[in-house]
């Protein structure tokens, strides 16, 4: 279990390779992840956001923290691979306390929504408080588009690799995620993916410390089809192409957060294997073949990140 996640993704920085953080709200979903990362032979970042939290500890966010973490550490200690647990879009203070008290290894303060000067003070003070216990902070610059987390951001606003390096440098943030033109979601693109490499490269060359691509999930075609097929309604359905994503982390993305490619997944799967085995009753054995691809896909994303075999 790595005690701060600033360690494994200095390393990545270094070798220009990127770290998968997974997202997790229950124990099949964990599991799936740490099974692929061992398999993997590769460094793993597991995150819960503050709603995932809340659902875990069923509205006590103590509650929530602390089973997030004593599920991930139990998991964790069996496994050859770093494991760490990262408080994905902090916004509440109070949320934010409870992961860095329960023991996660960093925690994401977003306040990014905020204008450049409270962003920065907001950050600098988790900042403060994190590193007086030795764990690292990631915040955000710049603005996704659609919705984070019940926050509707209408239209993106792009990093300014200018003030990124002011932001840094006075924040003593360990990793930042810079707005470069994906959004949350399975619908991230109208017309064509794109994403602004100038401005990636910028703040690669300003900044020097490791970087986190936000609203990564590639959606797969294929899965999107086989959802469909079973009855879902996904159609548009539109990700990061595969090599948008290799080229983001030559320009020096090392944490690549991915949660829709494992929500498609699962629920293509679920509706494939209850429409299949219209007996089965048992939740395990029902589960078992959708988390089967779930790892898979995992695993396949810890390819492309270049992560395998660097534990
Ligand atoms: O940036 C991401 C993942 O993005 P994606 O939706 O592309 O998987 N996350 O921070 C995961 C949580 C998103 C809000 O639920
Ligand atoms: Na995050
Ligand atoms: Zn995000």
């Amino acid at each position: 279990y790595v005690k701060n996640t600033k360690e494994i993704l200095e390393k990545a920085s270094k070798e220009r390779y990127a770290i998968g953080a997974f997202n997790f709200n229950n124990m099949e979903f964990l599991q799936a992840i740490l099974e692929a990362a061992e398999e993997e032979k590769a460094p793993v970042i597991v995150a819960t956001s503050e709603g995932a939290i809340k659902y875990i500890g069923k509205g006590d966010i103590e509650t929530g923290a602390k089973l997030a973490v004593e599920m991930v550490r139990t998991y964790a200690e069996k496994l050859s691979v770093p494991v760490a647990l990262h408080l994905d879009h902090g916004r509440d203070f109070k949320v934010i306390m409870a992961a860095i008290k329960a023991g996660y290894s960093s925690v994401m303060i977003d306040a990014s929504h905020l204008p450049f000067e409270e962003n920065l003070r907001e950050t600098k003070r988790i900042v403060e408080i994190a590193h007086a216990v030795g764990i690292s902070v990631e915040a955000e610059l710049g603005k996704l588009k659609g919705i984070e987390d019940n926050v509707v951001e209408k239209e993106s606003v792009l990093v300014d690799p200018e003030e990124a390096k002011v932001f840094v440098k006075e924040t003593e943030v360990d990793f930042l995620a810079p707005a470069i033109g994906t959004s949350h979601g399975a619908f991230k693109f109208k017309g064509e993916a794109q994403l602004d490499f100038e401005r990636l490269k910028k703040v690669k060359e300003y900044t020097q410390i490791p970087l986190v691509l936000h609203g990564a999930s590639m959606v797969p075609q294929d899965i999107v089809k086989l959802a469909n097929e079973y009855g879902a309604e996904l159609s548009g359905a539109k990700g990061v192409p595969e090599d948008m994503l290799k080229k983001a982390i030559e320009l020096g993305i090392n944490k690549i957060n991915t949660d829709t490619d494992l929500r498609i997944t699962f629920v293509a799967y679920l509706r494939k294997v209850l429409s299949e085995d219209k007996s089965q009753i048992d939740p395990r054995k029902i589960f078992k073949p959708v988390f089967e691809q779930v790892k898979e896909i995992v695993k396949e994303r810890i390819r492309i990140f270049g992560s395998s075999g660097k534990a």
